[in-house]
């Protein structure tokens, strides 16, 4: 690892610096007076070679999964003193892709114990050797159970070295994390029982989509364009070698993770034509125990697509002894979905094609995928209202205004620059584009429109004009002109189920490019003013950087994008967008196009 301190302070936004400055390779073998074994972190350290890689050159995902799996029994048996076997992982987002020839660091400690399970976080991180430079590559949380022989139980010893302030927060956020994990399971059984309630919330369009899909399901061939989910349907066999058998004999989860990648892989590139990328997995169960000997029988299949632009496998694993196997009894050890995306390094956008059902199964993984990815959504609803999120408004007044102003546009800019915006739906003149980080969610909506930028500028930054093309906005009144570039408005939007209508106080701040090439930008932030309080029949909310930059692409053409960082009183409008059963989103988006380019000259003049 290179110790270069300030290719380290370089990135400590992304990898906790002091993590990563006590190497377990140290040769002194000690770290602040403690002797290595003491250490409650495990690391290890891989140079990824050709064999570590897929037929892209990337480390293959499957190689990831066994090298976290090891790194994490490891700082478990650690922490117990005892055989232990994984019980889960956590979905897992991959967010950087390991080239060969670069260097893997992984680290994982015990977070917390609970009675005879415990959190295990890992961060892997990978490093290029040439420039030093350091990145997040993911975060994984496993649950591990200590398993002497037998049947006994053992009760784990709480966790008592939490030295930093990150050691607390993981052990606080542990058994939040672990709710969550119990809640899942109970939110996804009653979600899938309650079809009443799933028609209620999926609003129309689910109930449409209920009937399209029996339609489907029964007139089987009739859409031409939507592709039945049997076609990627994949049956892979393992026999459990010793290699393949962990420290105590059982078949090492890792490789059981590595093996269910392989197969869904070949099942999504079934349905794709081509390579998609792994994106995420959603929770890996490990149900039951395997051992050498054993034939371990892999089936995958792709149950649902969403807005082309991801699509979810379901892999399930069936272990047989050899009288089972005889016998034709399977045990059913480990499920798992994982999460592809179309592959993004083609010059065009790769979209994936529309799935239909064709038996009461494949409709029951259709709906099952819809809900995973419902509960998925939930769990960043989850994390955004339970992270400590405000007040994000600023009090806004006078001798504040030019800062406030400043960092309204700079935090536009920087959000507009980040890396991993992923197509989430695509069509000829608008695009919308997802960015997923740890806790924060984005989204971009990208927009070709016939109008010059200019024009485009004048009538996007009067937000007084949005009512009359964003149905999100019931009304939006000027409460303070501060100069010709910075405004602040109140706006009023609907309510969303059976929630309150919301209310938002902002500041507007419109820039001109300053160098021809450069955007015109108008960035939007909440801040509290008092001559606008909290009116108790609206939910006052907020919005922490939001707006438009919008760019020449020709003389009488543009490209207008609007960012949204998302926050608890922004997701209600646009959660059915990002769970993908409402396209409200690119409704608006046409709906802003066909504004601006119809918009009388009047009211170009008017501004
Ligand atoms: C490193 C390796 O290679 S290990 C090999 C791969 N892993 C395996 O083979 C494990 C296979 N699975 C098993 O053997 C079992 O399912 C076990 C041991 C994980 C759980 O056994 P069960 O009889 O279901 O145990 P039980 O229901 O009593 O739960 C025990 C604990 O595990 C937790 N647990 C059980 N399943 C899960 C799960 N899917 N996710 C998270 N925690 C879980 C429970 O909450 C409980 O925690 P607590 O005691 O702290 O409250």
């Amino acid at each position: 690892m290179n110790p270069d301190s300030s290719v380290l302070n370089g990135t400590v936004d992304i990898v906790n610096e002091g993590h990563l400055n006590g190497t377990a390779g140290d040769s002194s073998g000690t770290e602040e007076g403690k002797s290595f074994n003491m250490m409650p972190e495990v690391e290890m350290c891989q140079s990824v070679l050709p064999c570590h890689a897929n037929h892209k050159g990337g480390l293959s995902a499957g190689q990831l999964l066994k090298w976290i799996d090891i790194i994490a029994c490891l700082a478990a048996e650690k922490h117990a003193g005892l055989p232990c076997v994984t019980a889960s992982i956590d979905d897992i987002q991959f967010e950087e892709t390991v080239r060969v020839g670069q260097i893997i660091n992984i680290k994982a400690k015990v977070n917390r114990a609970f009675n005879t399970s415990m959190e295990v976080g890992i961060r892997v991180v990978v490093q290029d050797v040439l420039t030093g430079v350091l990145k997040r590559v993911c975060v994984a949380y496993s649950t591990f159970v200590a398993k002497p022989v037998g049947t006994q139980k053992i009760h784990l010893k709480p966790v008592d070295c939490l030295t930093t302030a990150e050691d607390h927060l993981e052990y606080a956020l542990a058994s939040e994390r672990r709710r969550l994990r119990l809640y899942n399971e109970d939110a996804f059984t009653k979600l899938m029982q309650d079809s009443h309630l799933l028609k209620g919330e999926f609003s129309q369009n689910y109930s449409f989509l209920f009937c399209v899909c029996a339609l489907v399901g029964v007139a089987n061939g009739k859409e031409s364009s939507q592709i039945s989910t049997e076609r990627t349907r994949v049956q892979s066999i393992e026999l459990v070698l010793p290699p393949h058998a962990n420290h105590h004999g059982n078949t090492f989860g890792g490789q059981i993770m590595a093996w269910m990648e392989n197969a869904a892989t070949v099942a999504a590139s079934r349905l794709y034509g081509t390579y998609p990328t792994l994106k995420s997995v959603d929770m890996f169960k490990f149900r039951g125990p395997s051992s050498v000997g054993d034939r371990l029988v892999f089936k995958a299949i792709v149950n649902n697509t969403f807005q082309k632009s991801s699509l979810e496998v379901g892999v399930r694993v069936e272990a047989y002894d050899c009288e089972e196997w005889t016998r034709g009894k399977a045990r059913h050890i480990n499920s798992a979905f994982l999460i592809y995306n179309a592959s993004s390094d083609k010059a065009q956008t790769q979209t994936f094609p529309s799935v239909k059902y064709t038996s009461k199964d494949g409709q029951r993984r259709y709906l099952a995928a819809i809900v995973r990815k419902r509960i998925r959504l939930a769990r960043y609803c989850h994390i955004l209202s339970s992270k400590e999120e405000g007040p994000l408004s600023v009090p806004w007044d006078k001798s504040n205004q030019a800062y406030l102003s400043y960092n309204n546009v700079a935090a536009l800019t920087v959000l507009a620059g980040k890396h991993g915006w992923e197509v989430n739906s695509s069509q000829p003149k608008i695009r919308v584009y997802m960015n997923e980080e740890l806790d924060t969610l984005s989204v971009q909506v990208e927009m070709h429109v016939t109008v010059s930028s200019l024009q485009a500028f004048f009538l996007l930054s009067d937000l007084s004009l949005r009512p009359s093309w964003d149905r999100h906005y019931s009304s939006c009144e000027e409460v303070q002109v501060v100069n010709e570039d910075d405004k602040l408005y109140h706006i009023t939007c609907p309510a969303v189920n059976k929630d309150k209508p919301r209310d938002f106080v902002v500041l507007m701040s419109r820039r001109q490019p300053c160098k021809e090439g450069d955007s015109y930008i108008i960035a939007l932030r909440s801040v509290t003013v008092a001559s606008v309080p909290p009116d108790p029949d609206y939910m006052r909310s907020e919005v922490l950087c939001a707006g438009f930059l919008i760019k020449d692409a020709s003389r009488a053409t543009c490209k207008v994008s609007y960012y949204n960082q998302v926050t608890s009183g922004v997701l209600p409008y646009i959660a059915g967008n990002l769970a993908g059963w409402s396209k409200s989103m690119e409704e608006t988006a046409s709906s802003c196009i066909e504004f601006l380019e119809n918009v009388t000259d009047q009211k170009i003049c008017a501004f």
